[in-house]
């Protein structure tokens, strides 16, 4: 047991997916794993281990945002020997091109979070994803048939900033969307020489202010969660 997870030593798997909602972790475990258990209910953060083509595999809710992710990644690698951390979250769009119901491999995640430059005594620090993880994920797409686009992403500390024109910066240096902790989980996860990946599935446009459907966006949901199923 840890500060904020319950589960026994052995009853997470080396591999997790990780949703910022616990309620999509609950559906990850009920609609894909065999037998699943649940293994943590502190804070409502439902976690689940059960199999998935004959291996144990696990999913559990991060929160929203650096602070909420960066603890339970810290947690869950260095309490419980998970290795591979794969983020499955929604994102804001902030290129006209990367539509609706797009899936975005996050290649790197700049931010607005001032963690890092903390960490860092004020220079910038690049959190990437593994380049391993990526490369598989490009590989499972092709088979199954599902587009990916890859690049750039931002994670802000903020959903309801201010100015609502502050993307087109970022949009202006190519990143492709925004979520709220993709760059958190790249830096705890090269901290401690584990893997990460961040697969996000575009659930709204700041360009066009288009938005999925609730039921839109499990379906979209489901090709994502198809590819970081795989990753194993
Ligand atoms: O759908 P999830 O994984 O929660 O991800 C996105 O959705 C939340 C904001 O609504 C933030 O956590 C953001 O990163
Ligand atoms: O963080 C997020 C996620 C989805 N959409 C946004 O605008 N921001």
């Amino acid at each position: 047991m840890s500060v904020h997870i319950e589960a026994q030593m052995g009853e997470i798997a080396e591999t997790i997916l990780l949703p910022g909602d616990p309620l999509r972790a609950k559906w990850i475990a009920h609609t894909y794993f065999e037998d699943p258990k649940l293994f943590n209910d502190v804070r409502g953060m439902l976690g689940y281990t059960g199999i998935y083509k004959g291996k144990p595999i696990s999913t559990m809710g991060t929160g929203m945002g650096v602070p909420s992710i960066s603890i339970y990644a810290h947690e869950l690698i260095t309490e419980y020997g998970v290795k591979n951390l794969i983020r499955v979250g929604s994102a804001g769009s902030y290129q006209k091109e990367i539509k609706v119901r797009d899936i975005v491999l996050a290649m790197a995640a700049s931010s607005t979070s001032g963690i890092n430059r903390l960490r860092f005594n004020g220079a910038d620090y690049a959190p990437t994803a593994d380049f391993g993880l990526f490369q598989k994920a490009l590989e499972v797409a092709k088979i199954k048939n599902i587009t990916l686009k890859a690049g750039n992403v931002l994670t802000s500390d903020e959903f309801y900033g201010d100015d609502v024109e502050a993307y087109k910066k970022w949009s202006a240096f190519g990143v492709l969307c925004v979520d709220m902790e993709s760059s958190g989980l790249y830096t705890i996860a090269a901290k401690h020489k584990v893997k990460a990946l961040s697969i996000l599935t575009i659930s709204d446009s700041l360009v066009t202010g288009e938005r999925t459907t609730a039921e839109e966006r499990e379906t979209t949901f489901k090709e994502m969660i198809d590819v970081a199923l795989e990753l194993t």
